[in-house]
C-alpha cells in the first residue's frame, strides 16, 4: 500500500521503555512537517512499515534484514547492547540441558529479532534442538505449557522484577559471551518511496530524533524518573537498565548486525543475504559529487 504523499509522515515508536532516551525530547507537533506518531509492539510496528501503512519507524532489525530492499536504514540510531541488555530474557523452568534437547521454548509474539537470536544462540552455539511455538507474553501462562518462555521490552523486566525463581538468560549477555560483539535489536527504517518523496521531512525528524537522543544522553534522569512514574521500579534499576542499552549505529554495531543477518542466513531463518544500506548514501545527503572539470 503506497499512502497518498500530501498527508503527514507516519512514525512508529515501539512502544518499550527501551527506545524512550530517542523520543524523550521528541515534539512531533513543534516539527514544520508535523509528522503522526503511531506507538505499537515491534511486531506490529514490523508489519505496518512492511504493509506501508506507516512511513518510517524503529523495528526490529530483523524484519529489516527480511525487507531491506524496500527500506534505507537511519545512521546513528538503534537500540543495541554490548554484553546484557536485561530486557531479552528466557525464563527457564527446565533446567537448560532438557530445554536444548527437544524442549519446549513458548516465544512472545511481540518480537523478531529475539526470536531469532534465541534459535541462533540454541542452535548454533549450544547444539541444542528445541521446539519452539509463539504466544502472547504472559509468563505463567507460557510456563504452564512449555519448557521456558522468551519475553522482551517492558514484558520482561516486569516479569524479571516478580520472578518465581526461574534461571533467567539474557541472550544478550550470551550473543556478546559468544560472539564478543554488539547486538543490534532495533533499527530506524525509512520505505524508500517516503524517503524519496519527502527527502526534507525526513531530515527533520531525523535530526529531532537525534536531538533527542543526545539531549537523553546528556542527562538521562528526566528519562528514568518518568520510567519510575509510569513503569515501577527503582531508580537504581533505571539507572543500570539504560547505562546497558546503546542508540548508535556505528562500525561495531553494523559489524554485529552484519553476523547476526549471516548466522541467520546459514541456519535458513533469513533468506537473503542482508546488506545494510545507511540513508546518507541513498538520501539527499549523498550529494552526487561534482563532475570533474
Ligand atoms: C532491547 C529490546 O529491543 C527490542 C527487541 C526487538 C525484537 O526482538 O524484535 C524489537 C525492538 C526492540 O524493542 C527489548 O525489547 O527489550
Amino acid at each position: 500500500m503506497n499512502r497518498d504523499r500530501t498527508e503527514p509522515i507516519r512514525i512508529g515508536r515501539i512502544d518499550y521503555t527501551n527506545v524512550w532516551p530517542i523520543f524523550h525530547h521528541f515534539e512531533p507537533a513543534r516539527l514544520r512537517c508535523a509528522p503522526e506518531l503511531v506507538r505499537a509492539m515491534p511486531a506490529e510496528l514490523n508489519r505496518r512499515l512492511r504493509e506501508g501503512e506507516i512511513d518510517m519507524a524503529g523495528i526490529s532489525s530483523f524484519a529489516y534484514g527480511l525487507n531491506s530492499e524496500d527500506y534505507v536504514l537511519l545512521p546513528n540510531l538503534s537500540v543495541s547492547a554490548r554484553g546484557p541488555v536485561q530486557s531479552i530474557l528466557l525464563f527457564l523452568k527446565s533446567p537448560l540441558e532438557k530445554v536444548l534437547d527437544g524442549g519446549r521454548i513458548a516465544m512472545t509474539t511481540t518480537s523478531a529479532t529475539s526470536v531469532n537470536l534465541l534459535k541462533i544462540l540454541m542452535e548454533k552455539f549450544h547444539g541444542g534442538h528445541p521446539v519452539y511455538e509463539s504466544a502472547e507474553p504472559d509468563l505463567e501462562a507460557m510456563l504452564k505449557q512449555a519448557d521456558a518462555a522468551l519475553l522482551i521490552g517492558d514484558h520482561a523486566i516486569r516479569a524479571s522484577w516478580k520472578s518465581r525463581g526461574y534461571e533467567v538468560v539474557d541472550l544478550s549477555d550470551s550473543w556478546y559471551r559468544f560472539t564478543g560483539m554488539w547486538m543490534t535489536f532495533a533499527v530506524w527504517a525509512v520505505r524508500r518511496e517516503a524517503a524519496a518523496a519527502k527527502p526534507a521531512d525526513i531530515m527533520e525528524i531525523y535530526e529531532a530524533l537525534v536531538a533527542s537522543k543526545r539531549i537523553s544522553y546528556g542527562d538521562m534522569r528526566p528519562v528514568i524518573a518518568h520510567a519510575l512514574r509510569t513503569v515501577g521500579g527503582t531508580e537504581a534499576y533505571w539507572e543500570g537498565y539504560f547505562g546497558g542499552l546503546n542508540h548508535d549505529f556505528g562500525a561495531g554495531q553494523r559489524e554485529g548486525l552484519s553476523l547476526f543477518f549471516k548466522y541467520a542466513r546459514e541456519l535458513g531463518y533469513m533468506d537473503k543475504d542482508v546488506s545494510i544500506e545507511e540513508w546518507r548514501s541513498a538520501g539527499p545527503v549523498a550529494a552526487p559529487a561534482a563532475p570533474p572539470q
